[in-house]
């Protein structure tokens, strides 16, 4: 869930989604979301994160399930309120997306990610990470910067690309992982990895460098590799305008129970994350509902934007995570002129309002047969220059939230009706930005 590390950035991105993989963002964004440079140094901690309030999936709002030819699924287990907590959760590992031995160029700290402030707590024994508190510190020499992964990073060979390095480090933290946390290290392979039988050119030439590290077999290094492809999620540089949508993966986390969401192109959840939100527990992530979801019905986060068009959908979707999408949207899309998808971006807006006021305004009404799902980008997709995250409401107190929360830039918007002239987007409010 996350951009392929080439590209990635990760909707299983926010910038979508991910999961993430923004929609959560493969390198990645994988479940994350939108295409990134890798840009800041990295420092030396892939922490086995505890720190939080995450719920169980039996807490959730969510049960597992299986659905043939999509796996292992989460599906309602009662009417879902829009803006519902449906999931949070904590990684099973966290490893930074760029890694240069160097704390002193180093932005976050390297066990809880959060930006570095006046405070740089540097580890006693490695030059490679460095810590925001003396929580930070203490907790990361008893788990993700333990003395072994010290020792490791040390003698980790130089490696060039940025992605393949980002790798190596992942590959060093699942090993930490099976030391410090066994039962983790379980459930990090029981994550989905598709048919991984066969090592990829990649993990042989990662498996070379590192096996004496890690003591993973080739077979286990492959392994790992996919599942972190599938899976992980891209946290994200905060949001900046300026970068054109070039958005920077900070790090990439591995969350066990969010792994379980399936992908839809017209996602009823999307996750968000508060990286350097004050307080322990930056790193959970937490899934709300865009809108009402049924009980039953299952629950998806879109793997990357969801203003990608059709093709790249297609191909992120065959490439990183190995299926073919068929979901509602892709069935209309996939007998659009390729002219008539790249001009979609521009025209969505318009053609949503006017789809909007044909059926009243009504969300889900009768569909307009050359784009149904027009109401989807009015309303649940940010309009902020260069953004595009997804917008879920704030979580229902005694009632529903008016406001609306985008999970890539974080603008609160106030939701009201549609009902301005033809082709203007709405009475939307812009509260914070
Ligand atoms: C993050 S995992 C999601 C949970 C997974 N289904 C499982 O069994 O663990 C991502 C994988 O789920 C499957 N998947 C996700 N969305 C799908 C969809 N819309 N259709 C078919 N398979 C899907 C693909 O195999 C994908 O690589």
């Amino acid at each position: 869930m996350g951009l392929s590390k080439k590209e990635k950035a990760m909707h299983h991105g926010q910038d979508e989604e991910n999961i993430a993989h923004g929609e959560p963002a493969a390198r990645k964004a994988s479940l994350l979301f939108f295409s990134h440079t890798f840009f800041f140094f990295g420092a030396g901690g892939c922490r086995s994160a505890t720190m939080s309030a995450a719920t169980t999936l039996s807490e959730s709002l969510v049960k597992l399930s299986t659905i043939p030819g999509r796996g292992r699924a989460l599906v309602a287990s009662r009417h879902i309120r829009p803006g519902e907590i449906i999931l949070s959760d904590s990684p099973l590992l966290l490893y930074p997306a760029a890694f240069t031995p160097s704390p002193p160029t180093s932005f976050f700290c390297s066990y809880c990610f959060r930006s570095l402030l006046s405070v740089r707590l540097p580890c006693p024994t490695c030059s490679f990470a460095v810590f925001c508190s003396q929580y930070c510190l203490s907790a990361a020499l008893t788990s993700s910067h333990s003395p072994s992964l010290c020792r490791s990073l040390d003698v980790l060979p130089r490696i060039r690309d940025t992605d393949l390095r980002a790798l190596a480090v992942f590959l060093l933290a699942a090993s930490n992982l099976s030391s410090t946390s066994p039962a983790d290290f379980h459930r990090l392979l029981s994550l989905d990895g598709g048919d991984s039988s066969t090592a990829q050119a990649e993990a042989v030439v990662l498996h070379s460098l590192v096996a004496p590290l890690t003591g993973f077999s080739v077979d286990v290094t492959n392994a790992l590799l996919a599942k972190d492809k599938r899976n992980a999620f891209g946290l994200m540089e905060p949001f900046r305008v300026e970068d054109a949508g070039e958005r920077k993966v900070r790090a990439y986390g591995i969350y066990p129970n969010a792994s379980l969401f399936n992908h839809d192109c017209l996602p009823n959840a999307c996750r968000f994350d508060y990286l350097d939100r004050e307080g322990n527990g930056n790193t959970d992530i937490m899934v709300r509902a865009i809108h009402d979801i049924p009980e039953g019905r299952e629950v998806c986060l879109s793997y990357f934007p969801v203003k990608w068009g059709y093709k790249e959908r297609q191909q992120r979707l065959t490439e990183d995570y190995g299926f073919r999408c068929s979901c509602d949207r892709c069935e209309v899309e996939k007998n659009w002129k390729d002219d008539a998808e790249e001009s979609m971006e521009e025209e969505e807006e318009d053609e949503g309002v006017e789809a909007m006021e044909e059926e009243g305004g009504e969300v889900g009404g009768e569909e307009n047969n050359d784009f149904p799902h027009a109401y989807f980008f009015v309303r649940y997709v940010c309009d902020q220059e260069n953004c595009g995250g997804t917008m879920a409401p704030l979580p229902p107190q005694e009632k529903p939230s008016e406001l609306m929360e985008c999970n890539v830039c974080g603008r609160l918007r106030k939701q009201v009706d549609f009902v301005g002239e033809e082709g203007d987007v709405g009475n939307d409010i812009i509260l914070d930005a």
